[in-house]
């Protein structure tokens, strides 16, 4: 499978009053066709403004400061605006944690969608009429005739999130970012948009970067996971090799909030302590003062990706050679199967 998707070393930064806060550190990643890259942390680790970075949609005062990114092949962060216009929407399209970020609360929703339809393609309004019905027919609402004329407000929380990923797939895009989908959902109805979105990237093989601070959210869906901390990748692998095999301390504190893991370390029923201030970021790991089994060489020295097999790396120097050999404190209470 070849790359459709490639971050180089991205640095992303947003000025504010207190100075240059620099939310995105130096990432870099790849995204296959077809496949569901999940991106995980706390908040505030960078996970949105990354994603909003590859579609340029960025606060005002935020900025790409260095680096690439290609989609197959053509570098994006230096393209016009113009140019990036007719790639929003119709090659990456983005679902957020609220449908209202981009439903018009005053037009029909059918309306809506046959805009999103006529933006990126040519074809005639009752063309578009007929492709926003059968849109609404895939998210699974029911009598989409008639549910074309409606407004927003006529739908549950659930139902919006569907009509927003129709707009979103209206142009069958290469790329759907997911920004924290479901979390503002009640647990019956994530699973449903789940289930929706799992099936909508088989039935189109939609390649999607899918944003969560829910380990648990993204264990069936997601075939990678990156991890993200104050702004860096601290581990990357495939879902596996995240939830049997994490190797990074703040991976173990993630691991630890699932419902079918026996921790047997206090320190790791919850993270203590706060996130940096990214405006200064800290030398050395800025995990470390949140890190039960910090070094010394944390405080002062930023470790480097060890790599520990083809797919698999942590940013921890608990996996250099000479250090301590710490085992992981994360046990499954009962062999819990992925997929
Ligand atoms: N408009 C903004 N102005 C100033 N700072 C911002 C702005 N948007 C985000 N930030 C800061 O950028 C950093 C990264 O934020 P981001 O929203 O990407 O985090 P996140 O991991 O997606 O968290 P969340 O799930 O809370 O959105 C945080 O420190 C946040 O406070």
């Amino acid at each position: 499978m070849g790359n459709l998707l490639e971050v180089k070393n991205l640095f992303v930064s947003i000025n504010t009053k207190e100075g240059e806060l620099q939310a995105v550190r130096n990432v870099s990643f790849s995204l296959k066709k077809g496949e569901v890259l999940a991106i995980l942390g706390e908040s505030g680790s960078g996970k949105s403004i990354l994603c909003k970075s590859l579609l340029q949609i960025l606060p005002k005062n935020g900025f790409i400061k260095n680096g690439e990114i290609y989609l197959e092949g053509r570098e994006l962060t230096r393209l016009p605006e113009k140019s990036m216009n007719k790639i929003r929407g119709k090659e990456i399209s983005m679902i957020f944690q609220d449908p209202m970020t981009v439903l018009n609360p005053i037009i029909p929703v059918g309306q809506q969608i046959m805009e999103a339809v006529l933006t990126h393609e040519k074809m005639s309004k009752l063309e578009a009429k007929k492709r926003s019905i059968e849109l609404l027919m895939t998210v699974g609402i029911d009598y989409p005739e008639k549910r074309f004329y409606q407004f927003p407000f006529q739908f549950s929380g659930g139902m919006r999130q569907r009509i927003a990923i129709a707009i979103a797939i209206a142009c069958k895009p290469k790329v759907l970012i997911a920004d924290e989908p479901t979390t503002a959902l009640d647990v019956s109805i994530q699973r449903q948009i789940l289930d929706l979105i799992r099936e909508l990237q088989v039935k189109f093989g939609i390649s999607i970067i899918f944003i969560t601070h829910d380990l648990g959210v993204v264990a069936n869906l997601a075939q990678r996971i990156v991890v993200m901390y104050a702004g860096k990748f601290v581990e990357t692998g495939t879902t596996e090799e995240i939830f049997y095999d994490a190797r990074h301390p703040y991976t173990w504190g993630l691991l630890s909030s699932l419902p079918d893991v026996d921790c047997d370390n206090e320190f790791l029923s919850y993270i203590p302590g706060m996130p940096p201030n990214l405006i200064n970021p800290p030398e050395g790991d800025a995990f470390a003062p949140r890190n039960k089994y910090a070094l010394r060489i944390d405080y002062y020295k930023e470790p480097p990706m060890f790599k520990i097999t083809e797919t698999h790396s942590a940013a921890t120097w608990l996996l250099h050679k000479d250090a301590p050999k710490i085992e992981s404190p994360i046990k499954f209470k009962e062999c819990r199967v992925i997929r």
